[in-house]
Parts: C-alpha cells; structure tokens; sequence
C-alpha cells in the first residue's frame, strides 16, 4: 500500500463521520505494519467537548485489537490547507507511532502534505518526563 492508496482510504473513511454538529468531516486511515488498514471518522456529540477526532478513532480502533506499530497515517478533511491535525491528536499520535512514522496531510483537492510525528508536535510531553527524578 503507499501513500496515494492510503489517502485513498482516508477518502473512504471520511465518509462515515458522525458530525450533525460542525458538519466537518474527516477522515484517517492508519497503516499497520502487518498491513492492516484501520478507518477512523470524527465522532461528534451533543456535549460538544466530548467529540473525538479522525485519527484518535483510527488509532484506538489499532490499539484496542492489539497492533501498534504502525508505517503511516493518512489524514483527510475538504479544506484549503492539507488538514492540520489539533493538538490532542498530536499528543495522543506522539505517544503512540513511533517519532520518524510520516503523517499524510491532505484535503479534497489533493494536496498532500507529508510530515513526521516528531515534527507535528516537537518537545512533546511524554512517559520519560513522568519518571524524571530531576
Ligand atoms: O484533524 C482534525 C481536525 C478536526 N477534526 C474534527 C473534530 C470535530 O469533529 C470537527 C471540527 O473541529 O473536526 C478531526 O477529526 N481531525
Ligand atoms: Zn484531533
């Protein structure tokens, strides 16, 4: 699979957003090693704060069966700048792909850009800032 397929998924995944509330779908496709495709859609709720993005979707959906290593993510939404992932995303996305793992930013007009996880979210809190013992 490469990264236009991935893409391709992410397209396919945006389709199933639940989101009566921004009407802004997105969709992420996250490749496993194994070469499992995981979908993820955003997921809205009446209590807005509780809405969970695309790729925190694809990549507990991953989690949650058991993968966790990963060779890409790709990220859709129909916006003028390839989709910007928010900052819950990049924290849960730095804790749980591995830092140089390339991210596919992309929207409907095909615009890709490719970035790595380290570099979506630099200086990222983390599991060794938790066991410092200064
Ligand atoms: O990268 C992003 C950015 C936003 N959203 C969702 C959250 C909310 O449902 C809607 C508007 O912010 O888009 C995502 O799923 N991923
Ligand atoms: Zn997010």
């Amino acid at each position: 699979m490469n990264q236009r397929q991935l893409i391709e998924e992410a397209i396919k995944a945006r389709e199933k957003a639940y989101v009566p509330y921004s009407k802004f779908q997105v969709g992420a496709a996250l490749l496993a090693k194994d070469g499992t495709v995981f979908h993820g859609c955003n997921i809205e709720n009446a209590a807005y704060s509780m809405c969970i993005c695309a790729e925190r979707t694809a990549l507990v959906k991953a989690y949650s069966e058991g993968v966790k290593d990963f060779i890409g993510l790709a990220v859709v939404a129909d916006v003028k700048r390839p989709v910007p992932p928010c900052g819950a995303c990049r924290q849960v996305i730095s804790e749980l792909c591995s830092p140089k793992m390339e991210v596919y930013l992309t929207n409907m007009n095909g615009e890709v850009q490719t970035i790595t996880v380290e570099e979506l979210l630099p200086g990222a809190f983390s599991a060794e800032d938790l066991n410092d013992d200064k």
